[in-house]
């Protein structure tokens, strides 16, 4: 895949005046099937698409799935790292679910998102334009320089997720997962057209739970990102729809008109 390569000291998506409306992604993480259909209930129309991923399809399985899915945008997010073959076959098996994005892991290697994204391409030929977004993640939102060191990455954040960030595009992705303090390196890197999805994100003043890198909606959508994703601060407010409706008030705050 092409990249174009953006200016140094590239502006904000405000400052660039771009009207690019960051849309918001309700993570629908419950074991129970009942629990995942009202929250889909109350959050549609409310929220743009909604994200189930390990909790929601591994308790309530993938015929669930794709009943969520059929009502509203699915971000379907298994984050898939297995060898290439593997990988080929879990995505065109996932992609008949009709999910608008889908997860991969970029650390699983060039060669597998390669494998990924030909796999999708070809169980889409007849119709490319269905064909489901391939999304890498990078660095997990709940990790920090600590943990990566951990790990053996002797890396910033920042610096792995752009390394992983251009592995994966330069491999046939058409997004990634980042945090929000992550957009600026990557669109200098990689330019404006890889999607950003952007999960750590926080409500100022909500908890942070497990999440290391994390901005507010407002901030994130300052930013640039493309989509965010919010799972805990809608799903365990009182009210999970005044809560994302409190969300997208802010982001639509903080994008041009
Ligand atoms: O780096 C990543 C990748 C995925 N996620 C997912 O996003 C949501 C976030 O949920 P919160 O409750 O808002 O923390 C969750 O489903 C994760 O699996 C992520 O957080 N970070």
């Amino acid at each position: 895949m092409v990249t174009t390569p953006a200016p140094a000291n590239q502006p904000s998506a405000n400052q660039r005046g771009a009207h690019r409306r960051t849309k918001l992604i309700a993570a629908i993480d419950t074991h129970s099937l009942a629990h995942g259909q009202q929250l889909a209930t109350q959050l549609n129309g409310v929220v743009d698409a909604i994200k189930l991923g390990f909790e929601f399809t591994y308790s309530c399985g993938l015929e669930a799935v794709r009943a969520l899915g059929a009502k509203q945008g699915l971000f379907l997010d298994l984050k898939l790292h297995d060898i290439p073959n593997t990988v080929a076959q879990g995505v065109a098996a996932l992609a008949p679910l009709g999910p608008l994005l889908m997860t991969i892991h970029a650390s699983g290697g060039s060669a597998m998102v390669r494998a990924a994204r030909n796999a999708l391409d070809e169980a889409f030929s007849a119709n490319p334009g269905a064909r489901p977004k391939l999304i890498a993640v990078t660095v997990l939102t709940s990790l920090d320089g600590a943990a990566l060191l951990e790990l053996g990455v002797d890396a910033t954040p920042a610096q792995q997720v752009v390394r992983l960030g251009r592995l994966a595009i330069e491999a046939g992705a058409d997004g990634l997962v980042c945090s929000a303090h992550e957009i600026a390196p990557l669109r200098q890197a990689l330019g404006e057209a890889p999607l950003l999805v952007v999960p750590g994100i926080r409500p100022a003043g909500s908890a942070h739970n497990d999440q290391k890198r994390i901005m507010t909606p407002g901030q994130a959508a300052e930013a640039g990102a493309d989509w965010i994703v919010v799972g805990r601060p809608i799903t365990q407010a009182a009210d999970p729809a005044a809560a994302a409706r409190a969300i997208q008030a802010e982001l639509a705050a903080h994008t041009n008109p």
